[in-house]
Order: C-alpha cells, then sequence, then structure tokens
C-alpha cells in the first residue's frame, strides 16, 4: 500500500465541498490505490457544519481514507499538504458575472497564498476552484514566493467538459469519441471554446459541424453554461463543479491519455503571444505529475481575436487586485 497523501480542501462545508470530499475519499482523484488524508478548511461559524460532513465520511468507511481533519486556520489545514483544493468563497448569483466577486474573494486568496507558503510541501499542486478562478489563483501564487509559481493552477475543466457534452450532443457521439478540445483564457464569459484541432474518432471535429452553430451557439453556450445553472437550479453548479476539480487533479497527478490533451488555467510563459504570468488557460499535456502547454498549434483570425478578448479581460482583472500582489 503506498503512503497516504494529504489533500487540502478548503470550502468544505460548501455544496461544492458535498460532493468533492466523498469522490476523493472514494479514489476517484488520485486512484484507487493511493490512500489520502483530507485536512479541511472552513471559516469558525461553520467548523459546526463541517463536522457534520465529517461524521459521514467517516460513516462511508472508505477504504482509502486515511484521516481527516478540521481546522478554522489555513495554516494548519495546508501543513505539509500535496494536494489544496481553494474552494471556499463566495459564489455568484443571478445576473453577476464572475469578476463581480473579486472584492467580495480576493482577500481570501492573498491569506491563504501565504499559508501555503508557510505551511504547504513544496510540492503542493494548487487548484483554484474559488471564483474569479484565474486572479484567485494569481493572487494566491504571488503570496507564496517560496513555491514554485507553476503549482498554481486554475480549474477551466469544467468549461472543457461542457465543451465536449455540447459537442457530443450535437453530432450524435459520446465524450469519449472526441479529443484535443481546448479552452483559451478566463472562466468567465469570455473564455474561447476552441474546436479548430478538436478530433471526433479521428477526424478533424470542424468538418462535422455548421460554422455557423459553432460561431454563434456552440461558443455562447459553453460561455453561458454557469449561468443557464444558476437560473435553472438557483444556485451554482456544484457537482458538475466537484466532479471536474477530480479531473483536473487526477490528470494532472496521473496523466493525460496518449494523443489527447486537456485543458488547464496555469501561469503564461508568453506560449502564443499571451502576457506572460497571467493565469491563463491553455491546451495542455500531462505526464508524471508535470503539465506542458500543447505547442505549434495553428491560430487563424477568427481564434486570436476570441483569444485576445479574454487576455484583456485577465488583465483587466489583474490591475483592478495589484494591491494584493507583492
Ligand atoms: N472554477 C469553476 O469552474 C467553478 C467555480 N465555482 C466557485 O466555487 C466557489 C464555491 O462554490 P460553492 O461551494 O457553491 O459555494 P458555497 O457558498 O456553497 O460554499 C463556499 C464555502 O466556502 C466557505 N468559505 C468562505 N470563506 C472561506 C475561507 N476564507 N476559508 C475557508 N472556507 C471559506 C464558506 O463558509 C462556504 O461553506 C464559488 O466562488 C463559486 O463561484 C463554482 C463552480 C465552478
Ligand atoms: O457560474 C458560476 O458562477 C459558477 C461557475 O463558475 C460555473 O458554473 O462555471
Amino acid at each position: 500500500m503506498k503512503a497516504p497523501v494529504r489533500v487540502a480542501v478548503t470550502g468544505a462545508a460548501g455544496q461544492i465541498g458535498y460532493s468533492l470530499l466523498f469522490r476523493i475519499a472514494s479514489g476517484d482523484m488520485l486512484g484507487k490505490d493511493q490512500p489520502v488524508i483530507l485536512q479541511l478548511l472552513e471559516i469558525t461559524p461553520a467548523l459546526e457544519a463541517v463536522g457534520g460532513v465529517v461524521m459521514e465520511l467517516e460513516d462511508c468507511a472508505f477504504p482509502l481514507l486515511a484521516g481527516v481533519t478540521i481546522s478554522d486556520k489555513a495554516e494548519e489545514a495546508f501543513k505539509d499538504a500535496d494536494y489544496a483544493m481553494l474552494v471556499g468563497a463566495r459564489p455568484r448569483g443571478p445576473g453577476m458575472e464572475r469578476k463581480d466577486l473579486l472584492e467580495a474573494n480576493a482577500a481570501i486568496f492573498s491569506a491563504q497564498g501565504k499559508a501555503l507558503n508557510d505551511a504547504a510541501s513544496r510540492d503542493v499542486r494548487v487548484l483554484v476552484v474559488g471564483n474569479p478562478a484565474n486572479t484567485n489563483a494569481l493572487i494566491a501564487q504571488k503570496n507564496a514566493p517560496d513555491i514554485n509559481p507553476g503549482q498554481f493552477t486554475a480549474m477551466t475543466r469544467l468549461d472543457h467538459n461542457r465543451a465536449l457534452a455540447q459537442l457530443a450532443g450535437k453530432v450524435g457521439v459520446h465524450t469519449t469519441d472526441i479529443t484535443r478540445m481546448t479552452i483559451w483564457g478566463n472562466h468567465s464569459a469570455t473564455q474561447y471554446p476552441d474546436i479548430s484541432h478538436t478530433l471526433i474518432k479521428g477526424e478533424a471535429a470542424a468538418g462535422k459541424v455548421d460554422r455557423g452553430w459553432y460561431e454563434n451557439e456552440f461558443i455562447s453556450t459553453v460561455q453561458q453554461r454557469g449561468a443557464a445553472i444558476i437560473k435553472a437550479r438557483g444556485a451554482s453548479s456544484a457537482a458538475s463543479a466537484a466532479s471536474s476539480a477530480i479531473d483536473h487533479m487526477r490528470t494532472w497527478a496521473l496523466g493525460t491519455a496518449d494523443g489527447d490533451w486537456t485543458s488547464m488555467g496555469i501561469p503564461s510563459d508568453g506560449s502564443y503571444g499571451i502576457t506572460e504570468g497571467l493565469i491563463y488557460s491553455f491546451p495542455v499535456t500531462c505526464k508524471n505529475g508535470q503539465y506542458e502547454i500543447v505547442q505549434g498549434l495553428e491560430v487563424d483570425s477568427f481564434s486570436r481575436e476570441k483569444m485576445q478578448a479574454t487576455e484583456n479581460e485577465l488583465v483587466g482583472e489583474r490591475d483592478a487586485v495589484k494591491h494584493l500582489l507583492p
């Protein structure tokens, strides 16, 4: 049996937490041979509620769950963490854009960046889910100068999975028939879901759908899916967000399939002309716990314009939180 790894989860009493914790503990994230210790962080008034969730975790008798801790202190929850899933933050309501949460949530991520810097494993892999996820990841990263900046990532896997589902539904195939989907940019309404390089059963996806559908329906449906769920459910996506967080970490740790790639919000190294340092979603392959940007993809003028629009939005968000970026 492998030694247990430590997975810190913030916002553990929230809606996403309620779905996420059980999937991590059952081995969906890191494999059915990898024991895990969960280190849960919540604000003080929610500690009793987390206690209830922990009772339920115990009652599942998960073979891989090697321990659970609860704390309202970030340094305790992040102590020696190998993985940190930063979910705890305010969600948006109807009529809001995710960046409207910047002011409410940004302070959380500067404090948690510092706490990760002080307490987590030097190899900690960080996923930011709390919105606006890309800019919150930037804030946490900049407040953790002793941790490799590349270990801070933001979740666009939900957008990636949504794009797979929309395309599969349109063409009448299963999502598993589709490879090389790409989400570029911000987890926001400016994101660019790009099928220019996507394959369906090994053939170009662009040849199988009408260009008008792609430009006028597919892109906006994926961009607006979070808002559509809030409108229908009265609360933002939770189980699908948790599932995508599991996918993001599993792919990062265990790798992408040969010939395929995924989408992750990662610090730009300047690839594709994107401003260095922004947490921008790129197509990436993963192997041995490392990700690498897929290079050499052709970018036409339609794509370039969309990639720049979402880049511009991220530059604006970064500038709005300058005071939190040491
Ligand atoms: N990146 C993505 O694709 C997605 C991101 N989200 C975002 O995830 C976040 C969480 O969503 P839900 O679970 O639905 O919200 P929720 O309100 O149900 O839960 C959030 C939890 O975080 C806790 N919390 C607040 N401040 C905290 C802090 N400083 N430390 C630790 N815990 C703290 C709250 O007490 C609450 O229990 C929201 O910002 C939401 O917008 C949601 C869906 C998808
Ligand atoms: O839309 C929201 O506010 C929640 C979220 O990020 C998503 O579902 O993509």
